[in-house]
């Protein structure tokens, strides 16, 4: 039997709310065992750090640079992800001792995959020094040595989430809506195939952050009280990224936001929901078979409008839609976990990307392991 570890995944995601902690218990290949998580939000100033950050990324030529504030973003980061960690390991009476590995993603602060350049900042070593855990880091840039896209990292996960289901229904479609959309399909034979499918909650998110101040839509509320603007809608939706032969991974500025001028602030936010709602059936008919079940987690799934116009759109190519919790997944913690179970899949040098998720040339390992 393989050797089952106790892993914590950390993910800070593209939206930048706030660091992800979930505990797993595996071995890397079928056994998953899905442990308490918490969320600990950023607060405005540090989201605003970051996006700042993320502009002063933008000179980066080569991947170790820092420019700018960069570099004391990337400690202040790290002594965050240290103190979730501690906070993590205090509520649920856990010791240090009895985690065997951190899986640390980071920040994503640029993603040029056209030009195989990935930045997450993020200092592994810090953290392992500071919670005493060894840490596994950095997954993204092997991928990206090999020919991969160095996005989406999750679809092997899902593949196991899967696999654990009994009676799963096959083909199934995992779909994360964090600030970009991401989907993973499992035919029944087992192929996996992964992409980012588009927009998801960033474009929302800089809206109603421009005009009306707040960060995010809660619940899609501005966006029920609006109507589509079919044209500010088909300018996204006929982005060649749609129709490309090739599935790219998407920066978090790829899709630049509307301007004022493009709708007002109701029928701006309806829009961009129906956007990212419309974005994943457009992406998932790249799959190689029609998907009849999507199942959806990140915070886009909290978004009622958003929802709603995806039940719609798939339900009119006889697909049903879930949220991740109907399945009896956490959809606010996948991604989290999802960094432990590739830590540990990097500890024993498994592969962590494949031909059919990164379009990478064969599938790779990948991360930077440290030990305290
Ligand atoms: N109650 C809610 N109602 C509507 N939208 C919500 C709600 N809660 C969270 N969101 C949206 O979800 C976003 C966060 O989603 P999530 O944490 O899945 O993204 P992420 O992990 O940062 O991104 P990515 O998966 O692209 O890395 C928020 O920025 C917000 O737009
Ligand atoms: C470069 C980068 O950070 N990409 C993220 C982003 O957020 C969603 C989507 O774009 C996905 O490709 C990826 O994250 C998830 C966790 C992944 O790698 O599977």
């Amino acid at each position: 039997m393989e050797k089952i570890r106790t892993a914590i995944g950390l993910m800070s995601g593209t939206s930048m709310d706030g660091i992800d902690v979930a505990l797993l218990r595996t071995d890397g290949r079928a056994f998953v065992e899905r442990g308490p998580f918490l969320g600990v939000p950023y607060e405005p100033a540090f989201r605003d750090r970051l996006k700042l950050a993320l502009e002063q990324a933008k000179s980066i030529a080569q991947r170790e640079q820092r420019p700018g504030d960069l570099a004391s973003v990337e400690r202040e980061l790290t002594l965050r992800h240290v103190i979730a960690v501690r906070e993590f390991l205090a509520t649920n009476a856990l010791d240090a001792s009895s985690i065997d590995v951190i899986g640390f993603h980071g920040q994503t602060v640029l993603h040029r995959p056209d030009e195989a350049l990935t930045v997450q900042i993020g200092d592994g070593a810090l953290l392992a020094r500071e919670t005493g855990i060894p840490v596994v880091y950095d997954l993204r840039a092997n991928d990206m040595m090999h020919g991969g896209q160095g996005a989406p990292l999750v679809p092997v996960y899902h593949a196991a989430l899967a696999a654990n289901v009994p009676h799963a229904t096959l083909p199934v479609c995992f779909v994360n809506i964090g600030g970009i959309s991401n989907l993973t399909y499992i035919g029944a034979e087992g192929v996996i195939v992964g992409f980012d499918s588009g927009p998801g909650n960033t474009l929302i998110d800089q809206w109603v952050e421009t005009h009306a101040g707040v960060p995010f839509d809660q619940g899609g509320m501005i966006a029920s009280e609006g109507r589509i603007v079919g044209e500010l809608a088909d300018r996204y939706l006929n982005s060649p990224f749609f129709t490309a032969e090739k599935r790219r991974s998407l920066d978090r500025n790829d899709f630049p936001p509307p301007s004022g001028a493009d709708a007002e602030l109701v029928d701006g936010a309806r829009t961009l929901a129906y956007v990212a709602a419309a974005s994943i059936i457009k992406s998932a008919g790249h799959l190689p078979v029609t998907p009849t079940l999507y199942v959806i987690s990140g915070g886009g799934r909290l978004n009622r409008v958003l929802m709603q116009d995806l039940k719609d759109i798939a339900h009119r190519k006889g697909a049903e839609v879930i949220k991740a919790e109907q399945a009896g997944f956490n959809g606010d913690s996948m991604e989290a976990e999802a960094w432990g179970y590739l830590a540990v899949r990097s500890l024993d040098r498994l592969p962590l990307t494949f031909p059919g998720t990164t379009g990478v040339r064969a599938p790779v390992s990948g991360g930077v392991v440290v030990k305290p």
